[in-house]
């Protein structure tokens, strides 16, 4: 059964002449345990589609249904104890402490794990008696991911969980998150943290301008983007007969050659190097990463005209 399917789904604000669609026909499934990440530009659309898949708005066009067949607008009542959701900016009592804040939050809650285990997990169990005033931005965070998982949710859809923290926060809360997903929950995460996308998620999707520009796995994603040979070599190597079939360029010593062809050129380049005793300074072979996707993705300035239908 797919947990998350989001079809063909449009989000528009406004109407009339104002009407802008900042969600535009996408499309994407989440199995079972799997962990799903949006990435994209600034304004692409990613809290506008997570909204509608907590059932905080209802899609302009297009189909969203969770465990299978339920409507998250409709069925919000059967899935609201299903679900857990990290929101981008928390609403907390300030003098509460951290344990008083997540007790009350599972009083609320179906079939809450105990108070003193959801401070484990978060790694805030020695911040269990200090007020949340006085919590640093990342503890908030996190006090935000334990209210969010108290509930052992099926689903869990995280907004954003690392803003603010440091480098060993980040690894930590990366940790937690996995261990959620081994618990077999099913994670929609939202991040503007390529490491993230790429250390935590099974599958992702880019979004740029309301749409999906790129889905599938990080693998999937970068075979569509050119990849690199470099080597340093002295004047004299006739880079001209390459026997490659990308786009050699030569500067400053180094010989860069852009390839959609990464093992067969690499495979020629060596073959000819050693027939002609041509030495390699430095060679290098390495396909696109998910950054030069990204940032290539994020270039593209088109913009679409707003449907009138
Ligand atoms: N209530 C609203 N009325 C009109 N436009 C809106 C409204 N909410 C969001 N938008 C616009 O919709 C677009 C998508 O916004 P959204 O918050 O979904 O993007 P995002 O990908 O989550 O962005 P970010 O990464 O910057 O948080 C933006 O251009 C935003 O200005």
């Amino acid at each position: 059964m797919t947990q998350i399917l989001v079809e063909d789904v449009w989000r528009r604000y406004g109407s009339g002449k104002r009407a802008f669609s900042a969600v535009r026909g996408v499309s994407f499934t989440v199995q079972p345990g799997q962990l799903f990440a949006l990435l994209g530009t600034n304004g692409a659309g990613k809290t506008s589609t997570v909204e509608m898949l907590e059932g905080l708005a209802a899609p302009y066009r297009g189909k969203v249904r969770l465990f299978g067949d339920l409507d998250p607008v409709a069925d919000r009542a059967k899935i609201r104890p299903r679900t857990g959701a990290m929101l981008q900016e928390g609403g907390f009592i300030a003098h509460l402490t951290t344990a008083e804040t997540l007790r009350m939050w599972a009083e609320l809650t179906t079939g809450a794990r105990p108070v003193d285990e959801g401070l484990e997990l978060a790694g805030l169990g020695h911040r269990a008696d200090v007020a949340v005033q006085n919590l640093s931005g990342g503890e908030k965070r996190r006090l935000d991911l334990a209210m969010a998982t108290i509930g052992r949710p099926e689903i869990l859809f995280l907004d954003e969980p690392t803003t603010g923290m440091d480098a060993e926060g980040r690894h930590a809360t990366w940790k937690l998150i996995r261990g959620l997903q081994e618990q077999g929950s099913t994670i929609l995460l939202t991040t503007h943290n390529l490491e993230e996308a790429e250390s935590l998620a099974d599958r992702l999707a880019i979004m740029h301008r309301g749409r999906m520009a790129a889905c599938g796995t990080v693998t999937e994603i970068v075979a569509d983007h050119l990849s690199t040979l470099s080597f340093g070599a002295d004047p004299s190597v006739p880079i001209g007969d390459l026997p490659v079939a990308g786009t050699v360029e030569q500067q400053a010593g180094r010989v860069t050659i852009t390839t959609g062809e990464l093992q067969s050129d690499a495979t020629r380049l060596l073959t000819w190097a050693a027939g002609k005793d041509v030495v390699l300074d430095r060679f290098t072979a390495r396909p696109a990463s998910l950054e030069e996707a990204f940032i290539r993705i994020a270039n593209t300035t088109d913009v679409e005209p707003e449907e009138t239908k």
